[in-house]
């Protein structure tokens, strides 16, 4: 059995990406060992009839060295220091990525199987060694127009995102929910009295939050009752850093010999861990709304194309409804104003599972 060394499996991807490998009992098919760069030593979790049972060294190079595949999910700091050691003392195991450092790497392919399937057999099959998950809100976008971009029907996309807190890790989560609980206190009162004036009340809320009272240590500004209309680093252009990797990212998954435009206004909102995401499309040819629909949901075995009325799109394509899940529900299809060729659609997905640890864990299974 193959030596897999985890790192990063308590954080929040990595803690989702064990209860998933759990589900589907992928600890039969390997030996772990689980590494930590702050808790060496201590009880390493309980899953593995074989496993080592004490956390070891996650910056132990000659140990790392020794094992076939390394899962990460600690960062890109942790990658920017320890995959160049390793790669540079020669070693040749597999590894498997949920950062962003490696992705645009010649030598690495981001893998969203549903999506790639072809090209990461035929990078297996040619030594690559270098396996990287892809950006949550691209993963998602490519998993809801999946069927659309594999009968390269896509001439250009624009997706207006409204992505969950939990993109900004597990802090930015507490942070939305204290937030959350801050600003019910100072009216728990005045919500009891139904006279009471909601304006008031919305006033008292406006004021306190635009207080420092608020704790807005990772956001800077509340994200309760508020929304953010920037993601990630300023970039040369104009875009956030999330914008452009939607662009990026999804040429490269796809293998394009020629880029398809992709463009986005990415926004957070104070959702907990679903990303969603609002597409115009302009297609490369008139197709009907029922083909664009069967396309879509012969995709793969997650999307779900929900029809265009009220009761499903409440019940279906909400972030609470999605949450937990696998679901890819894909809504609010139709022709627009502009044109035959051009199509509104709105999509839903947890972004820890398929925006981080499914396609890792996925990958992890094909190494084996
Ligand atoms: N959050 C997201 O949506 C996505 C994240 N990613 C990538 O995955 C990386 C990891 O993200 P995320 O899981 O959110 O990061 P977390 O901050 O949740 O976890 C990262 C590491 O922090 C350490 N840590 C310190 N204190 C704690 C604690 N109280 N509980 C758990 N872990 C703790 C652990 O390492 P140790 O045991 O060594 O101390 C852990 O592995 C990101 O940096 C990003 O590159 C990719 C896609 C989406
Ligand atoms: N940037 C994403 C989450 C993320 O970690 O992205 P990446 O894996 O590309 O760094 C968000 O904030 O929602």
């Amino acid at each position: 059995m193959k030596n897999i060394g985890f790192v990063g499996w308590r954080g929040m991807v990595g803690s989702v990406l064990m209860n998933r490998m759990k589900e589907e009992n992928d600890f039969n098919y390997f030996h772990s060992i689980f590494l930590s760069t702050s808790q060496i030593g201590e009880h390493a979790p309980n899953i593995q009839a074989s496993q080592e049972l004490l956390l070891q060294d996650a910056c132990n190079i000659d140990l790392l060295n020794s094992l076939d595949i390394i899962i990460t999910c600690q960062g890109s700091a942790y990658s920017k220091i320890i995959y160049p050691k390793l790669r540079k003392i020669g070693w040749t195991g597999y590894w498997i990525d949920s950062a962003s450092f490696l992705r645009m790497n010649d030598d690495a392919i981001i893998v969203l199987d549903p999506v790639n399937q072809v090209l990461i057999k035929q990078s297996i099959n040619n030594g690559i060694k270098t396996f990287v998950g892809g950006n949550c809100t691209v993963s998602l976008m490519l998993m809801s127009l999946g069927g659309l971009f594999a009968h390269n029907l896509i001439e250009w996309v624009f997706a207006s995102t409204y992505q969950a807190a939990s993109g900004c890790g597990a802090r930015a989560m507490r942070e939305l929910l204290i937030q959350m609980g801050q600003v019910y206190n100072t009216v728990t009162d005045l919500l009891t009295s139904p006279s009471m004036a909601i304006l008031d009340i919305e006033h008292i809320i406006t004021k306190f939050s635009k207080t420092d009272s608020l704790l807005v240590d990772c956001f800077k500004v509340p994200l309760i009752g508020n929304v953010i209309p920037w993601i990630g680093d300023y970039m040369y252009n104009g875009q956030t850093q999330e914008e452009w990797k939607g662009q990026a990212e999804t040429n490269k998954i796809l293998n394009t010999s020629k880029i398809i435009t992709v463009d986005s206004l990415c926004v957070r909102v104070g959702s907990l861990r679903c990303h969603s995401q609002a597409f115009v499309l302009k297609l490369k040819k008139d197709i009907c709304l029922k083909e664009i629909e069967e396309l879509l949901q012969s995709h793969n075995k997650w999307v779900e194309v929900i029809s265009n009325d009220v009761t499903q799109s409440l019940n279906k394509l909400t972030p609470v409804m999605v949450s937990g899940t696998l679901n890819i529900p894909i809504g609010r299809l139709r022709k627009l104003h502009a044109g035959n060729k051009y199509i509104s659609a709105f999509s839903v997905g947890d972004q820890l599972l398929w925006g981080a640890a499914e396609p890792l864990r996925r990958i992890l299974r094909q190494l084996l």
